[in-house]
């Protein structure tokens, strides 16, 4: 199985592993016996990574100094990953993709398009949930490197992924056996030539114009149960074009929102008071006073010719905490100052800022009464065998 769907505890050789750096410096690392990482805090080998959980902080000493640097070695996930991944396009960020997710009701259920592929930020993400994604990409270099990168990453061998090399926008989405695409090269339709049967009731177009892809779904969307839709636009104008082909094609319950990923950091900040303004004025007056002073008297002495015009600088006493810059330093929250509480909003947000344009769509509404009558008894015979808990005992009849 693919490590973005399974978990491991040990690092081993062969595994890809996401070296985290800093905040904003993760890096994918193949592990390989003998091979090093190298950083600007040091020269990692693979081999003090094998054999450690994954997690595990990795120190080495730094070059002619005393000090160590390190890197944490995680686990990939299709969130580190969004964060670590090389772009070759604008991608989808996890505040936006955990949002889209969840509003389509992604689940093991759903049989997902999603085109284009672009980075396949969002394709590592639908393939952890999703029952089937079906992921298409026009552009040839882009195609085959996803493709690399997904067979890499164990996804096309998990077998709930298909690339596609397609215009979505000209020639939809159905897949046949002359396509270009892994489709029937890891799974097989039921004879291994008629087309793909795709169903699809989950749809994610993160396209340059995806109202010209929408006429092409009808043909490939599930026809006996709900398909919500999701199409990931920068424009307002390009929502309006949707918009309006959405409501064209019989989509309904169409909205648009907008996602505005915020991190608010919380710290303590000193209190300070106009007394500090005040003295630090005065300090800086009194100073320059001292300066000019000093200044003048250095130039008296050159011009009557003495030796040794120079004066030395007198010290500096050193004064107390100034709370507006210079100073001894105060560690935040130290008990001798008084501190408030304030938060900050991080100035770099990860997360594209596009609109996205949600609708659904239920194809066949008459309802199969004989299926649900049957999905009715069965659940309330789960129901009736289900023990009551009786008062004291919590839900698993426990006391
Ligand atoms: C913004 S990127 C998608 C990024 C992707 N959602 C991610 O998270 O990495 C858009 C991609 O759509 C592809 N594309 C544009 N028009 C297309 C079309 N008509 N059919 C298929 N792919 C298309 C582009 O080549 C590009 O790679």
């Amino acid at each position: 199985m693919s490590q973005f769907s399974e978990y491991k505890d040990l690092i081993q050789a062969g595994d890809l592993a996401l070296a985290w750096i800093s905040r904003d410096n993760i890096k994918p690392v193949r592990i390989t016996p003998g091979a090093t990482f190298n950083t600007r805090y040091g020269s990692f080998p693979h081999d003090d990574m094998i054999g450690k959980p994954f997690g595990s902080q990795i120190a080495v000493r730094t070059r002619g100094s005393n000090k160590f640097g390190f890197i944490h070695v995680l686990q990939p996930t299709p969130e580190l990953w969004t964060l670590s991944l090389p772009h070759r396009t604008q991608i989808v960020y996890t505040p936006d993709s955990s949002y889209i997710m969840q509003r389509l009701q992604c689940s093991p259920h759903s049989r997902v398009i999603e085109a284009g592929t672009g980075s396949g930020s969002f394709t590592h993400a639908f393939a952890r949930s999703a029952g089937f994604v079906f992921s298409y990409e026009f552009h040839e270099v882009r195609y085959g490197q996803a493709k690399q990168e997904f067979e890499d990453h164990g996804l096309l061998r998990d077998g709930n992924l298909a690339i596609t090399h397609r215009d979505v926008c000209q020639d939809g989405f159905a897949i046949g056996k002359n396509d270009t695409t892994t489709f029937f090269e890891n799974l097989q339709s039921d004879d291994g030539v008629s087309p793909a049967k795709i169903d699809a009731n989950v749809v994610f177009l993160d396209l340059p114009a995806p109202w010209t892809a929408i006429p092409h779904l009808e043909e490939v969307i599930s026809q006996d149960s709900k398909v919500s839709v999701c199409c990931f636009s920068p424009c307002i104008e390009q929502v309006d074009k949707t918009v309006e082909m959405l409501e064209k094609h019989g989509w309904v319950d169409i909205e648009m929102v907008e996602i505005q990923g915020k991190q608010y950091e919380s710290r303590r900040q000193m209190v300070r008071h106009l007394d500090h303004a005040l003295q630090r004025l005065r300090d800086v007056r009194e100073r320059k006073q001292i300066g000019l002073e000093r200044r003048k008297r250095m130039f008296n002495k050159l011009i009557s010719d003495q030796e040794e015009p120079y004066e030395e600088r007198p010290e500096t006493p050193k004064t107390e905490y100034n709370p507006f810059g210079k100073g001894s330093r105060v560690k935040e929250g130290d008990t001798g100052f008084k501190w408030k509480e304030v938060s900050k909003v991080e100035s770099e947000i990860k997360s594209h800022t596009s609109y996205l344009t949600f609708a659904s769509k239920i194809v066949e509404k008459t309802r199969d009464e004989t299926l649900v009558t049957k999905i009715t008894d069965q659940e309330r015979e789960n129901a009736a065998k289900t023990p009551i808990p009786t008062k004291g005992e919590n839900k698993k009849g426990k006391p």
